[in-house]
């Protein structure tokens, strides 16, 4: 049986014209007044130590915060650690929001982030009413921050907080994180801020968690998250970040809006996907974190046919479309976006919110099309790439805005093993894809244009790439050391294409990376962190896709700890923990340094 709680046929024409561009004047926002569509908000997080309460709230705030209608606004944060201390946190983070968020509006505050804003932000001088409102705020802040970090030292919401919100009674059935009952708690419903300004909605959602149940990582979160928000607000609009994405300028969801709302292209549109930029990338990227190559070249090259991948976070989707609604069968070829004047408001409160744990609970999805045809799909590491390629493959297009003042800031990994560790990540998971229903190499043909399909083989092929990249990082010192001679001389003609491939593609590389704003350095280390990832990463996720290995998803650290940051800073790599990804590219330099000591050695005797 399909069951789903989405209404995506009630998508109907729109009355006015939308804008075309993004000339302020054109803005969404001016355009059409007060009847802009509603937009769902969610956040996701899975783990309060590796993601600190304090971190994940700063987050929620700043997308509370936008410039953007605040009673169309509602905030999801999916807390699959289900964790009190990250409830705690954001009943806190609720009653601070009633400050924030006037302080924003009045200051045009940007970052939008206070834990950013208070970091890099000085106060303002004289003695203007500002200046006081900073103090007020900044100490309230300081406030909130102990309160949240206090709790989270001790592991445990004291019981005398527990009385504040009767939220905690959920927990006094909790046995632990990965065995425990749906959370659903709206902890804001549209109330007041101090200035008698509306607030966006605020819930707190854990999806049930059983033993015996599979969860599906995020995209187990994420298709909670839309069944959930479908009856509380069903904004036609969804936008999705991780929990260290926190939102960087307050203009970004009416940016994307334009694009929805395009006259001429906005019906054939999916999703609008901005880069992922990080908050902490040093001046030469040790790990090559910044990905700067691919945002700035790769993902703009992929817009110019049909559009960029999903990758998960800083994301803007069209709710139906998400929701598995195919291009070619809606009435109008591709349709625009809901007629949301029109659209039931979904009100629910608190009390109702009974009915609603059933949306989130280990059972709902059982005998349905929920991570098949419907939502993000299951089964893949990265369930963003594979849901994304499923949208294209039905016929909608999607749109990479690359603003100048980045929309979304997170931490990039800041050891060598996480780096390994996230890539071997995703390269498994592309490869998942590779060998998918959705496989661009078959499925896609036909389906979605040949340029971005092989847009999609490069990220599939990344994992295949480790074999040729081993076999050149060995062999050739191995025949060096026993006089195999595997090239031609360097002065026979047939050198000449080996010079000319190697020169040129390095050449290119380098200027391109310059020319993304990278440096000499970054771009050297960035080489070496593509062959550790090639020699490591790769290799296990090939082997582990051909041994059909269980699937996993390693949650990146957000924290680190103070020797580690000293290192980072200093851009010295950080070796650290001693796993088998760093046991391969550690190998592959022993054996480097042999033939190369044994090279000097016979030259010497
Ligand atoms: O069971 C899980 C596991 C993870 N997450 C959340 O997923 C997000 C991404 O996890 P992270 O460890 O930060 O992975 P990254 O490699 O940094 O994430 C990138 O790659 C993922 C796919 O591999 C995408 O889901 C992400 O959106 C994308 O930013 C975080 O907010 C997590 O809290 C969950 O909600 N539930
Ligand atoms: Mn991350």
């Amino acid at each position: 049986m399909v069951r789903s709680v989405l209404d995506v046929d009630s998508v109907g024409p729109m009355e006015s014209d939308p804008p075309s561009d993004l000339q302020t004047e054109a803005h969404p926002k001016n355009r059409f007044g007060n009847e802009l569509p509603r937009v769902d908000l969610f956040v996701c997080t899975a783990d309060p130590v590796i993601e600190p309460p304090m971190m994940v709230v700063s987050t929620v705030l700043s997308v509370m915060a936008y410039d953007y209608p605040p009673e169309k606004l509602s905030v999801y944060l999916s807390d699959d650690g289900g964790s009190e201390l990250t409830f705690y946190a954001l009943t806190q983070a609720a009653i601070f929001s009633k400050h924030w968020l006037p302080y924003c509006r009045n200051y045009k505050v940007e970052p939008l982030s206070p834990a950013a804003y208070f970091k890099s932000a000085a106060s303002p001088r004289d003695h203007t009413k500002h200046r006081q409102d900073f103090i007020v705020i900044q100490r309230l802040f300081e406030d909130l921050k102990n309160r949240i970090e206090k709790v989270t030292n001790i592991g445990r919401v004291p019981k005398k907080l527990r009385l504040e919100h009767q939220g905690f009674l959920e927990w006094d059935s909790f046995t632990s994180p990965r065995d425990h009952a749906a959370i659903v708690q709206i902890l804001l419903d549209h109330d007041e801020d101090t200035e008698g300004h509306s607030l966006p909605k605020l819930v707190y959602m854990a999806r049930e968690k059983r033993p015996d149940h599979f969860h599906n990582f995020k995209a187990g979160a994420m298709n909670a998250l839309i069944r959930v928000s479908s009856m509380i607000s069903n904004g036609p609009i969804i936008l999705n970040v991780d929990c260290d994405m926190y939102s960087n300028s307050s203009d970004t969801i009416k940016d994307a809006l334009c694009f929805f709302l395009d006259e001429e292209k906005g019906h054939e549109i999916a999703f609008v996907q901005y880069p992922q930029c990080f908050e902490n990338i040093t001046k030469n990227e040790v790990y090559g974190g910044s990905l700067r190559v691919l945002r700035e070249v790769d993902f703009h090259g992929l817009d110019g046919i049909d559009g960029p991948l999903y990758v998960g976070t800083g994301c803007f989707h069209r709710r139906d479309i998400l929701s598995g609604k195919s291009f070619c069968n809606s009435s109008d070829q591709g349709s625009k976006l809901t007629d949301w004047k029109s659209e039931k408001d979904t009100h629910c409160n608190q009390r109702e919110t009974e009915n609603i744990q059933i949306l989130a609970s280990c059972t709902f999805e059982s005998d349905t099309e929920w991570g098949k045809e419907i939502g993000l799909k299951y089964g893949c590491p990265v369930e963003d790439v594979i849901t994304g390629l499923s949208i294209h493959c039905r016929g909608w297009k999607s749109v990479f805005h690359n603003p100048k003042r980045n929309a979304f800031l997170g931490v990039a990994a800041t050891t060598l093993d996480q780096t390994l560790v996230q890539h071997k990540r995703w390269s498994e998971g592309d490869l998942m894809i590779l060998i998918s229903k959705y496989s661009p190499a078959w499925y896609g043909i036909g389906r979605v244009h040949p340029g971005l399909l092989m847009g999609y083989m490069m990220y599939c092929l990344w994992a295949t790439s480790s074999l040729p990249t081993i076999y050149y990082s060995i062999v050739p010192s191995l025949c060096l050391l026993n006089d195999v001679q595997l090239f031609p001389q360097v002065s026979s003609i047939w050198f000449l294409p080996y010079a000319y491939i190697i020169i040129s593609i390095t050449a290119y590389n380098y200027l391109e990376f310059l020319r993304c704003g990278g440096t000499t350095r970054g771009w050297w280390n960035d080489r070496r962190i593509w062959l550790y990832k090639r020699t490591s990463s790769y290799l296990f996720a090939l082997l582990d896709t051909i041994l059909g290995s269980d699937l996993s998803f390693v949650i990146s650290s957000k924290v680190i700890d103070t020797d580690v940051h000293e290192r980072y800073e200093k851009e010295m790599i950080e070796f650290g923990v001693s796993s088998p990804l760093s046991i391969a590219v550690a190998t592959q330099s022993i054996i480097n340094m042999i033939c190369f000591l044994g090279v000097c050695y016979k030259i010497n005797v």
